[in-house]
């Protein structure tokens, strides 16, 4: 760092942003210097997305100032110059899937232009990619894509507009390690050259990892900004939860263990699920699943290992090409979500926008979609019960609303993840399958909907998981982790971080407690 102080790329003062009742901001500030990685960290409903907003001109604040590089910001609606300036790289893809990477680059970039010359266009895409170091072809379809070309396409168009700020948020949610590393190795080349980063995860292992500065923000309010190094982890999820840190729950330890009153399930009781010789072709093998109750199972494994497609055969959105399933014993057709809720399975999907929630209905609707055979009599539905038993989820999970009546789209994005997890759990299931299922959840939250995952276990349920994030899968009693496909190691609890990551990378050890000679010899984690 110079010795004279450069402005910086962006600085966001005295920033006021309501919504309706809702308070999202409340004189909240953020700056960030060139180069640097800055990470915005907060509580879910914290004002995080809600300041990413108004820093790239998609949200007019109420009140307060964002100068660029000590510029004011440009107009509200005149996207070019904001895109000059700044770009976010969202979870959700910004990108035309069917439009090809170059026709993507350069999107919306022909002012006046009559005629569009496809070849030069793709000529200057690939100069632009080779520019940035990113290793695709122009021509591929932007759907055709993984999720980490696509992130470093839309960095590259940042880029080539002039933005020097680049937001990333939570962008290694949908990564494996090695796609975290490049992503990891092209920020630091980038920083090199002057980019600055702000960077809003949930992760705060990646925190630290990354990042050299952290700003908190807590209940609207910015609570303090601080050098990474400087600042423990402890205080970090203190600063963040508002606990002096002697409160349970108050430091980071405590956020990411798992809940200690485990019931140790049940040997000799009736399995509440069991798979035998269950299959999906090109997915994964022949597989022969036992969980009991009381019971939390992880399915461990990164993208395309088959675990996540495993969960969704569990819960009947995808077909088994053979095998079945029972639960508590009655058999229950394959490939049927209905017959799968019926028979007593509780789900919880990844991706709450695609299969989770009704975003213009209210947190009470979505909560007990489920459920409406219980909420009055003969086919009726009484809105005094369905709010009733909303308000007991939304105290239980602590969600974040103005109350049960607020539409699910108000909500941030880790609050609607509890709607969805509220809504598995109204039916009381005997098996709740949750993929990923903190997916944007912040650190307390985190324990907290974990700890509710154990409490179906404890009340006499199973529970499976299926997750690459070590932090779910450490609330579970025993841990399959799939490879290609394929169960490769078993590990009863005790396992260590770098044997299960291992074993998630295709890389069992001989000796360890999870090795695939193991797995043969359970019949519970049995792969024909
Ligand atoms: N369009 C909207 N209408 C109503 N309320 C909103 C809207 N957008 C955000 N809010 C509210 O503003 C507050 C801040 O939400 P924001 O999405 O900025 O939080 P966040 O820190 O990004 O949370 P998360 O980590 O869960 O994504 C929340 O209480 C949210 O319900």
């Amino acid at each position: 760092m110079g010795t004279v102080e450069q402005p910086a790329v962006v600085r966001a003062q005295g920033i006021v942003k309501r919504f309706g009742p809702t308070v999202a901001l409340d004189h909240a500030r953020l700056a960030v210097r060139p180069g640097e990685a800055h990470a915005l960290v907060g509580r879910n409903g914290a004002g995080k997305s809600t300041l990413v907003s108004v820093l790239t001109g998609m949200e007019r604040p109420d009140e307060g100032e964002v100068t660029f590089g000590d510029e004011p910001a440009p107009g509200y609606g005149d996207t070019a110059a904001w895109q000059r300036r700044v770009a976010c790289v969202y979870q959700k893809s910004m990108v035309v899937p069917d439009l090809t990477v170059a026709e993507n680059l350069y999107l919306n970039r022909f002012p006046g232009a009559r005629h569009i010359r496809w070849r030069a266009l793709r000529e200057d895409a690939r100069a632009l990619l080779a520019e940035y170091g990113v290793e695709v072809d122009p021509q591929t379809r932007a759907k055709d894509l993984s999720v980490e070309q696509r992130q470093f396409v839309e960095i590259a168009r940042a880029l080539s507009f002039g933005a020097r700020l680049i937001i990333l948020d939570e962008p290694t949610a949908q990564l494996d390690a090695g796609g975290i590393d490049r992503l990891f190795a092209k920020l630091l080349e980038l920083r090199r050259q002057g980019v600055a980063f702000l960077f809003i995860s949930h992760h705060l292992q990646e925190v630290y990892e990354l990042c050299d500065t952290v700003t908190v923000f807590r209940d609207a309010r910015h609570v303090l900004t601080a050098p990474v190094a400087d600042l423990p982890k402890e205080e970090l999820v203190a600063a963040m939860t508002g606990d002096d840190g002697t409160a349970p729950g108050g430091d980071s330890r405590a956020a990411v263990r798992a809940p200690v009153a485990r019931k140790a399930a049940d040997p000799g009781g009736e399995p509440v699920l069991r798979t035998e010789g269950l299959t999906l072709e090109g997915e994964f093998d022949p597989l022969d699943l036992v969980v009991r109750p009381g019971e939390v199972l992880g399915l461990a494994g990164a993208t395309a290992s088959g675990n996540t497609a495993v969960g969704e055969t569990l819960v009947g959105l995808r077909k088994p090409a053979g095998g079945q399933l029972s639960v508590r014993g009655r058999p229950v057709r394959p490939g049927s979500v209905p017959h799968a809720i019926d028979a007593g399975i509780g789900y919880v999907p990844e991706d709450r926008h695609d299969q989770g929630l009704v975003l213009g209905r209210s947190v009470a609707e979505n909560a007990t979609l489920t459920v409406t055979d219980q909420l009055g009599p003969y086919g009726t539905v009484l809105p005094s019960r369905t709010r009733a038993f909303a308000q007991r989820m939304i105290t239980s999970l602590d969600i974040k609303t103005s109350g049960p009546s607020q539409p699910v789209s108000g909500l941030s994005g880790g609050n609607q993840q509890k709607v969805v997890i509220a809504r598995a759990l109204a039916r009381e299931p005997s098996l709740l399958v949750a993929i990923r299922p903190t997916a944007g959840v912040d650190v307390k939250s985190k324990d907290a909907l974990l700890g509710v995952v154990r409490d179906v276990a404890a009340a006499g349920s199973g529970a499976v998981i299926v997750s690459d994030e070590l932090d779910d899968l450490r609330v579970c009693d025993r841990i399959l982790a799939f490879f290609h496909g394929r169960v490769v190691a078993e590990f009863d609890s005790g396992w260590n971080d770098r044997q299960l990551v291992a074993a998630m990378e295709g890389m069992t050890e001989p000796g360890t407690n999870g090795t695939a000679g193991d797995t043969e010899d359970r019949t519970e984690g049995r792969q024909s």
